[in-house]
């Protein structure tokens, strides 16, 4: 599971997290809620190496990934995708997942420029995985057209590509219904659950959609202020005080 104890990050004088805790069990479709503000994407950022977290710790399956750089993190299988999209606008759809294998690759740049037979054989094996990651996600008609173009849906859809492209075993979605229509929404649940069933994979999401969140989720984590105020099943959470407190406010 991943076990996030402590997490403390400071921008000047904003406590962006204050002793933040989470948990997600293996195997789960756990979600990290909150108002805005609260530390959710700071949170991921620091899960995967973004941030330096101030105090408290981080680990997957008892590893200890407290401040790894990113490229450490993510060679231990973690992966994610952006609230904002960081797709390179001018690349296609296959070139821009292709940049999510790179975990995979050995070849290295020296290799790479003397075009050795079997720089050439993990190219084209990469190119499978990439393939294989657009088929999944339902994009093969759209794998050669460059991103640029491409509605936000689509765009949504290529970011989960490329974070299914470097094999994961967590999945760290960061807002994945957000901009979405109601349609898209409920075929993006279809999706993520099947992928969880065939890869065996954790995932943990960002998301504001509570419709989304409380259909689909095991597990709960809930924060304010940077601080961890509820944990657990989907029914707890929804009626636990604090969290109607931080939603709607407290009693007058
Ligand atoms: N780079 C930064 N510099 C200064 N303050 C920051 C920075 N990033 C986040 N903050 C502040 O830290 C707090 C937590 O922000 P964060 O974006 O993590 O919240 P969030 O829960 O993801 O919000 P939202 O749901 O609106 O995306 C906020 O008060 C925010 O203004």
């Amino acid at each position: 599971m991943l076990e996030v104890r402590n997490l403390t990050v400071h921008f000047g004088g904003v406590k962006a997290l204050d002793g933040a805790m989470l948990t997600a069990p293996r195997g789960s479709v756990s979600a990290l809620i909150g108002p805005n503000g609260a530390g959710k994407t700071t949170f991921f950022n620091c899960v995967t190496g973004l941030y330096r977290t101030g105090a408290g710790s981080v680990a997957w399956e008892g590893k200890d990934l407290t401040g790894l750089q990113p490229h450490h993190v993510a060679a231990e299988g973690l992966s994610r995708t952006f609230q904002n999209l960081a797709l390179f606008t001018s690349l296609t759809v296959r070139q821009n997942v292709l940049a999510g294998t790179h975990r995979l690759g050995k070849a290295g740049f020296p290799r790479g420029v003397l075009r050795l037979p079997s720089t050439r054989r993990e190219e084209k094996e990469l190119g499978h995985i990439a393939d294989a990651a657009i088929d999944e996600v339902g994009l093969s008609a759209f794998r050669d057209e460059p991103v640029g173009g491409l509605p936000y849906g689509t765009l949504k859809r290529v970011e989960l590509a490329r974070a299914l492209a470097s094999d994961p075993v967590l999945l760290l979605l960061d807002e994945p219904a957000g901009g979405l229509s109601h349609s898209e929404v409920d075929e993006l649940r279809e999706l993520i659950l099947a992928i969880r069933e065939r890869r065996e994979l954790t995932v943990l999401l960002v998301e504001h959609h509570m419709g989304f969140v409380m259909s689909m989720c095991d597990h709960i984590t809930v924060m304010n202020f940077g601080r961890t105020i509820a944990e657990g099943s989907p029914a707890a959470v929804q009626s636990d005080p604090a969290v109607v407190e931080a939603y709607l406010g407290a009693p007058a």
